[in-house]
């Protein structure tokens, strides 16, 4: 009784909502009303005709004994789970055309496969004939005593010596006679069926040595040879040597994953598999340049524990590391792992040519392929209505990866570029040609350029605001931009990619880097939905490089190798670490492969297509063809410079705010006074604390030649404090002496 099916999904009080619902087992119930339901029970058991009287729904869902409510069921299957255990079912159940069948390249691939394993194990044996001959040739002779010794045996009927002996000592006379009788028939008929076999022997081997040809007596005299060889082989011995295969081809069996799992320091999988009670729940397969076995943990371990100890399982499995990644199934259940074993290292797969190199166009609002999985899938990214982060220690492909993203956004001709690569070594270089905006290197002029450039989208962002907020609902219904309103030029609402390549260089910088990291925060946050994307990789992913209200906001995540758990948080978000995912496991020739999230449902193991300068270079040339028809080319790219901001002086601006009376100010008085004066200037400022806008001011007072430095203040709550600002006569001396100029000049 006690086998009953517990916890089925029961209809409970809230309407419609189906519950499990934990009821007690009969041993847990008081005696008189396990008896009750055991009697209940009963009835409810096939009879012995094998039919099952089914009680009416409702009875079965709510018997009530003494004050407890039985929803244990019988055996009929609720519709639901019915169509739960199909769905489930399906996601186990293994692919009706194998994996590597799928496709062209997979097929080709398995071919060349099969093909160079057949050619090594050809070429291994033909090496070795001399050696198989000489082996063969020397336990010949051996053959030949063993078969007249195996022969005489059988002649003689050896094997039923015992039996004879058995009826003599048991003076059993009328078996012996029985026994005996038959064993003289057996030796005569052996005898004969031996002379006759000696007979075409020597009759043939007569005839051969007389009338074959030199080359058919060599042969038949190996190959008697041979087989006598093959028959003197010991059997602890073999004729042929067994190649070590190399460990890309060595198969992954429920024995070798069990054994692995078991020694991996997990106590219950320990337990497990040393009662093989590991529970596979598809057969080991082929899956892409793998192997693939799904596996059900025991209850209560988690795929995130196995993914943990990726190195200790790659050392039960005997392979490398890049060749071992233990997967979570998310839509199944945390226990459920998928233990997919490459044939070789992640690294050292071939990758297919990246499908965008020669020919074809991207469009932002629908996916690209990025880079290829474990199993070499591509791996499609939607950048539209998201943003991306990458980041890695340096020399990772950080850059690399950027680049795939930004080639198939100047495949999309209706995108606008405006690209900063603040490294300076000109990786970005090829895209200068369709580019709206460019800068390379760190210099305080780019960073300048590249401040402003974020001010220009940021008020971008506010006028793409307010074009939606204007368009009549049925041509906007979600108050996004579409790829039909992207289209239409006239409102100005395509695709705007902004990169920053090591934005630590921006955002850590000590003037620009806090105005900065507020405007980009704003874009970052408001800009997918307006139609702008912003696409941001650096190789210092603390607080001061990229400040939190960034990184949380960034969707797609790609993260290289990195040093430890502080960074993978940093970069993947918190717990990343916790969940198994470990890009510190990356070894120094993991070059271009990260974990992503943000890209499907559970992280994925991703190798950005590797396009180097030249491929580069024919990508942005054809981007720059499509841009030219389609009359999108913008901004850098016909040597057009940014629109001079709106007219104002600055110096002047000052003095407006700050009276005669306030001989010293702070600086961040005057920003805040400044963004209510002009907000269409200044209003960035209105969203700085202090010491930001302390920090923007003194940027904006030094081409000036303004002196910024400690003066004594109160703050509003009347307590005195030393801030950084400046003197009002440094500003009205400079404006006099400008005026005096302007006046000298005429
Ligand atoms: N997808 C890839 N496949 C193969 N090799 C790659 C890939 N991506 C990058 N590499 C290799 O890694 C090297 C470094 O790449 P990249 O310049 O993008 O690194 P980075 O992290 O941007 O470096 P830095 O921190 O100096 O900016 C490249 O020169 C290239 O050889």
């Amino acid at each position: 009784m006690s086998a009953l099916p517990i916890d089925e999904p029961t209809e409970n009080a809230i309407e419609g909502v189906v519950m499990p619902l934990r009821l007690p087992r009969v041993e847990e119930l008081p005696a008189p009303a396990a008896e009750a339901v055991a009697e209940k029970l009963e009835d409810s058991l096939p009879d012995e005709g094998g039919n099952l009287e089914v009680l009416p729904d409702d009875e079965q869902a709510a018997e009530v004994l003494e004050g407890r409510v039985l929803v244990d069921q019988a055996a009929s299957v609720p519709t639901t789970h019915r169509l739960a255990v199909l769905r489930d079912l399906r996601t186990d159940r293994p692919p009706v055309i194998p994996m590597w069948l799928r496709s062209r390249e997979a097929a080709a691939e398995r071919l060349r496969w099969e093909a160079e394993h057949a050619g090594y194990v050809c070429a291994y044996h033909t090496l070795r004939v001399p050696a198989y001959a000489g082996r063969l040739l020397r336990r010949s002779p051996r053959g030949l005593a063993w078969l007249v010794r195996d022969v005489a045996r059988w002649v003689r009927d050896v094997e039923t010596a015992p039996l004879r002996a058995g009826t003599i000592q048991r003076n059993a006379t009328g078996e012996y006679l029985l026994v005996a009788r038959e064993h003289k028939t057996r030796v005569r008929g052996r005898l004969i069926q031996v002379g006759i076999a000696a007979l075409v022997a020597v009759v043939g081997g007569l005839l051969v040595n007389v009338a074959a040809p030199g080359w058919a007596q060599w042969g038949s005299l190996a190959a008697v040879l041979a087989l006598l060889g093959k028959y003197g082989t010991p059997r602890d011995k073999q004729v042929f040597d067994r190649p070590v295969m190399p460990a890309r081809v060595q198969r992954l069996t429920s024995d070798v994953v069990e054994r692995a799992l078991g020694a991996i320091g997990i106590a219950e999988l320990a337990k497990a598999a040393a009662k093989h009670e590991i529970e596979f729940i598809a057969p080991i397969r082929e899956d892409g340049p793998g192997w693939r076995a799904d596996v059900n943990l025991p209850f209560g371990v988690t795929a995130a524990d196995v993914m943990e100890v990726r190195n200790r399982l790659a050392s039960a499995l005997r392979r490398p590391l890049g060749a071992v990644w233990p997967e979570p199934v998310s839509e199944a259940h945390p226990g459920r792992l998928v233990l997919w074993v490459g044939h070789e290292e992640m690294r050292k797969q071939a990758q297919p040519a990246w499908p965008l190199l020669k020919a074809g166009r991207a469009d932002l609002f629908q996916a690209f392929p990025y880079g290829t999985d474990n199993r070499g899938r591509w791996i499609p990214v939607e950048l539209m209505f998201g943003n991306a982060l990458i980041a890695s220690m340096p020399r990772y492909g950080k850059t690399f990866a950027l680049r795939v993203l930004l080639m198939a956004c100047a495949l999309d001709p209706s995108a606008e570029l405006r690209l900063w690569e603040l490294k300076g070594t000109g990786d970005l270089k090829s895209l200068e040609q369709v580019a709206h905006r460019y800068g390379s290197g760190a210099s305080e002029e780019v960073l300048a350029r590249a401040l402003a450039d974020l001010r220009e989208v940021f008020a971008e962002l506010e006028r793409r605001a307010e074009v939606i907020n204007d368009l009549p609902a049925d041509l906007c219904p979600e108050f996004k931009v579409t790829r039909q309103l992207a289209d239409t030029r006239a409102l100005g609402l395509h695709p705007l990619v902004l990169a920053i390549d090591e934005c630590q260089e921006l955002f850590a910088h000590e003037e620009f880097g806090p105005e900065a990291a507020k405007l980009a925060t704003a874009i970052i946050k408001r800009g997918p939905a307006l139609g702008i994307i912003m696409l941001l990789a650096t190789q210092r992913p603390d607080r001061k490089s990229l400040p939190t209200g960034i990184s949380a906001n960034a969707g797609i995540r790609i993260c290289l190798r990195v040093m430890g758990q502080v960074e993978t948080d940093m970069i993947l978000g918190t717990g990343a670490h916790k969940s198994g995912i470990r890009p510190s496991l990356f070894t120094r020739n993991d070059k271009g492969i990260s974990w992503t999230v943000g890209l499907a449902d559970d992280p994925l193991l991703a190798k950005a297509a590797y396009l180097d300068a030249k491929t580069s270079d024919q990508i942005a040339k054809r981007a720059r063809e499509l841009r030219e028809q389609a009359g999108t080319l913008s901004g850098h790219a016909i040597g057009e410079q940014p629109a001079p901001a709106i007219e104002h002086d600055l110096l002047a601006d000052v003095l407006a705010v700050v009276g005669p009376e306030e001989e010293k100010i702070w600086n961040s008085r005057v920003a805040a006074r400044l963004a209510e004066l002009r907000p269409s200037v200044y209003g960035q400022w209105s969203g700085l604390d202090d010491a930001e806008r302390t920090a923007a001011m003194t940027a904006a007072l030094r081409p000036f030649g303004v002196q910024v430095g400690q003066v004594w203040g109160q703050l509003d709550s009347g307590d005195g404090a030393n801030r950084r600002g400046f003197a009002r006569a440094d500003v009205v001396r400079l404006v006099s002496e400008r005026r005096r100029v302007r006046a000298a000049a005429g």
